[in-house]
């Protein structure tokens, strides 16, 4: 080794003993925020305000994205201190939404994995996990109903959400596609993967799974299979990546939510979520939205969904820019409850 290989190493080694100090420092003292605090461990405004002073401070070489991801494991660490963190998702393992959770709280949790969305909302109901990861829509494939219907149903509150980038693998015990007659997958990778099946599986059948990682389980064990799923699945079932991005927008993403029992306090660049339904008139629903336009609400999303208890009447999704305690959202927010004839607001959080 060159003497100035030595004196460079000798530098890192000095920073890293540092490092350690000052993280353990870190740790104590989310440790000692934890004794003082009477509720809820997971302050997602304070996360998401941490993580944008050090985006702004961040000058490099560390991209941006590396310097979350960093923070993201170091703050799942000390929070997992204070008290450790349960967080219910669509299972098995291996699934995208094991990744969004991963992607929201760190490694620092123990994921529950859950066979169903109704099974995500029940475990945070019932307390048997304290958040719930559920997908509410794919940039592709669309809004995902079920989610929509329970959030007009639980009485849990939406305390964040994400987005996770969306690349489909085929995978299976080896690379020789010729030999691949039948391919596992959720429906909704199938749908996302048309154009790239139709061109390179064409007589391949295919067959409906629970889940991707599911579907990566089947095809561990049948040479003649092939699943299409997330990365992560192949690692956890051994199984060879075939081919990747295999999705046919390759800006493919699913947005979650993160479901607690908390409501979330301002963070600054906050979203809320609402549902609202008014009769079936003409100008009826060009009036109910008339108070976001009164005081300059921004409205992200707009979603109609069957209202389930009429036939032809429906509930209006809405994401809103601001928090329920922003003055002009507070004042859309009451032209609206004196308007409509139903309103929930599901929660207040950062914006991803
Ligand atoms: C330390 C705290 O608790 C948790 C851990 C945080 C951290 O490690 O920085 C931030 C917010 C909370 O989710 C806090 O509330 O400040």
């Amino acid at each position: 080794m060159t003497e100035q290989l030595i004196q460079l190493r000798n530098e890192i080694d000095a920073i890293d003993d540092e490092l350690l100090r000052l993280i353990n420092k870190r740790a104590q003292l989310a440790q000692q925020i934890g004794h003082r605090k009477s509720s809820a461990v997971y302050r997602p405004e304070r996360e998401s305000q941490i993580f944008a002073r050090l985006q702004q401070a961040n000058t490099g070489p560390l991209k941006n994205e590396h310097i979350t991801h960093l923070f993201t494991e170091i703050i799942s660490l000390c929070r997992a201190l204070e008290e450790p963190l349960a967080v219910a998702y669509l299972g098995p393992q291996g699934t995208f939404s094991q990744e969004a959770v991963i992607k929201q709280f760190g490694h620092a949790v123990t994921a529950i994995p859950c066979s169903t969305i109704d099974a995500i909302f029940r475990k945070v109901e019932s307390g048997a996990a304290s958040y719930g990861v559920v997908p509410v829509e794919n940039s592709t494939e669309g809004a995902v109903g079920r989610t929509m219907d329970l959030l007009l149903q639980t009485p849990l509150k939406v305390c964040g959400e994400l987005q996770l980038p969306i690349h489909q693998c085929l995978m299976a015990q080896h690379t020789n596609l010729a030999a691949i007659h039948k391919i596992y997958s959720h429906s909704q990778s199938f749908a996302q993967c048309q154009m790239w099946l139709n061109e390179n599986l064409t007589t391949a059948i295919r067959i409906n799974a629970a889940s991707n990682a599911d579907a990566a389980r089947q095809a561990a064990s049948d040479s003649n299979a092939a699943a299409i799923a997330g990365r992560k699945a192949a690692e956890i079932f051994g199984l060879e990546i075939c081919a990747t991005n295999i999705e046919d927008n390759p800006n493919n993403a699913t947005r979650f939510l993160v479901v607690g029992q908390q409501d979330v306090a301002p963070s600054g660049r906050d979203k809320t979520s609402l549902a609202m339904a008014t009769h079936n008139q003409p100008g009826a629903v060009h009036k109910l939205l008339a108070p976001f336009a009164q005081y300059q609400v921004s409205m992200t999303r707009l979603e109609s969904r069957p209202s389930r208890a009429t036939l032809w009447e429906y509930v209006f999704f809405t994401d809103i820019e601001g928090h329920q305690e922003d003055k002009n959202v507070a004042k859309a927010l009451q032209a609206l409850r004196d308007n409509a004839t139903f309103l929930k607001v599901f929660g207040s959080y950062p914006a991803a």
